[in-house]
């Protein structure tokens, strides 16, 4: 039996990780034009490619991939590298692949789409094996792949809105590194019956008497209705009508998160169930939100995400688990229903509330307990009053420092660890794998295809015996 996640002491791999060249050397030459003209080496964990410039000084190149030549155009000069982006693709790698979307190279959304599908999920795979290797934490077997489409998605989108100079009104997303907005006119990763309202909501905002007033507006797909929420900075009594009306004729339910400092949530109509489902052991659940409420995503891949963390807890026999950091219950209801009694723990009341009214409507026992999960000592006291078999933990980026530091001071016997950043989750993992767990299990699920994030998931155990993993 192999085991996964092996103690060594932590060192440096390479400095950037994913695909490597697979031909020439990353020697830099002046191109005939004058531009430099490199080698790409390698894609560093942010998805550019890495080449050494003729400086002798490492140079991030964006929409560069692994043994490609590209002249190089410079856009910032930093101490120890520099950073630019591919000005003429001289010799382009087998991966390159055509970017499905009109708007790649200009909007910020998607920075991989010129990257082969099937690559970019072996780059996301490398940058975990990497980073988890510059802890100290050496893997035996790659990671399981969570896989779903790779277009049509995402099933909650955040557009920016502004109103130039000339009173003329853009609806986008943000130019790369700028504050800049691109218009889109469609959007490739969202799901189709939010693409399709983009060009609708253009017409709609230069109707409007104050687009200024208007910050950005979200839109969601719930599995039987859709939604908008207008960011509505100051409120216009005739604006709103206009958004009622919006609604009516688009069959989509609208509201308006209204004021500055402490925005609240107007439906401009009846509010809509909005809801999605999970299987659950005997029948398919249901859980509510509200817009606001954290939810993953990429639906397939949630569901692929809850199954996998099913099938390391197996929870049928009736164990305690505390999951931490649960939202509306995401994992706490498919673990309840496969018989497990789950406490489950959210910073946010309100949707600690949606979490109680979920377990509720699917007539399950889980219990809900709101608490500030970066503090140590109420992690600590969460664990000591629920003796907990097995732990799910899954923070937003910032990681869970404070609760890998509770989780080694009282250990659990599973601990099944997702994250959106897999640097914070490395770091977490090096202290719990310091603090006598073992990684016996690694999944990288690819969330957010054509983009370098991805999510991934851990299933750590702790005490006696050699972990049983049996291979991806
Ligand atoms: C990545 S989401 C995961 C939610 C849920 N597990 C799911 O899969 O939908 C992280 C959650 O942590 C909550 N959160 C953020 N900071 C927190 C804190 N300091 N204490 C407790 N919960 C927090 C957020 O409200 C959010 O619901």
């Amino acid at each position: 039996m192999a085991m996964l996640g092996k103690r060594r002491p932590a060192r440096q791999r390479s400095g950037v990780s994913g695909l490597h060249r697979q031909r020439g050397e990353g020697h830099p030459v002046a191109s005939p034009s004058g531009e430099e003209a490199v080698t790409i080496e390698r894609l560093a964990h942010d998805g550019r490619g890495v080449a050494r410039a003729a400086s002798g000084k490492t140079l991030f190149v964006e929409g560069a991939l692994p043994g490609e030549r590209v002249e190089v155009a410079f856009h910032r000069t930093r101490k120890r590298f520099d950073e630019g982006h591919v000005r003429t693709l001289l010799e382009p790698a087998a991966e390159r692949s055509a970017p499905p979307c009109r708007h790649y190279g200009q909007c910020g959304g998607c920075d991989l789409q010129h990257l082969d599908v099937a690559a970019q999920r072996e780059h996301k795979r490398e940058v975990l094996v990497d980073l988890l290797f510059r802890e100290g934490i050496e893997l035996s077997e790659p990671p399981r792949l969570l896989t779903g489409e790779p277009l049509g998605y995402r099933r909650r989108a955040r557009l920016g809105v502004k109103v130039d100079a000339e009173g003329n009104v853009h609806l986008g997303f943000r130019v790369r590194h700028t504050s800049r907005l691109i218009d889109i006119q469609a959007c490739a990763v969202m799901l189709p019956e939010l693409s399709t309202l983009i060009e609708p909501l253009r017409e709609q905002l230069s109707l409007l008497d104050a687009p200024r007033h208007v910050g950005h507006l979200e839109l969601i797909a719930a599995e039987a209705n859709r939604a908008v929420v207008v960011r509505q900075l100051r409120e216009n009594p005739a604006d709103l009508q206009r958004w009622r009306r919006f609604g009516k004729a688009n069959g989509v339910a609208v509201a308006c998160l209204l004021g500055r400092d402490e925005p609240v949530l107007e439906w401009l109509g009846e509010a809509p169930a909005l809801h999605y489902r999970l299987p659950g052991r005997d029948a398919d659940l249901q859980l509510g939100f509200a817009p606001g409420d954290f939810v993953q995503v990429n639906e397939a891949i949630n569901r692929e995400l809850v199954r996998t963390v099913r099938e390391w807890l197996s929870p049928a026999s009736g164990i305690d688990i505390l999951d931490l950091y649960a939202g509306i219950g995401n994992f706490s209801l498919p673990l309840a229903a496969d018989g497990a009694r789950v406490m489950a723990v959210e910073g946010s009341p309100a949707m600690v509330r949606r979490l109680e009214a979920n377990a509720r409507a699917n007539a399950l026992a889980v219990s809900g307990r709101q608490a500030d999960l970066t503090d140590q000592v109420a992690v600590t006291a969460l664990l000591a009053t629920s003796h907990p078999a097995a732990v799910v933990l899954d923070p937003p980026r910032d990681g869970a420092d404070a609760a890998s530091r509770a989780l080694v001071e009282r250990p659990v016997s599973k601990l099944v660890y997702i994250a959106c950043d897999p640097a914070t989750l490395a770091r977490d993992a090096a202290r719990l794998v310091h603090g006598g767990y073992r990684i016996v299990r690694v999944a990288v699920a690819d969330m957010f295809v054509h983009t370098s994030h991805l999510e991934c998931a851990l299933l750590l155990e702790h005490g006696a015996g050699q972990p049983s993993f049996q291979g991806v």
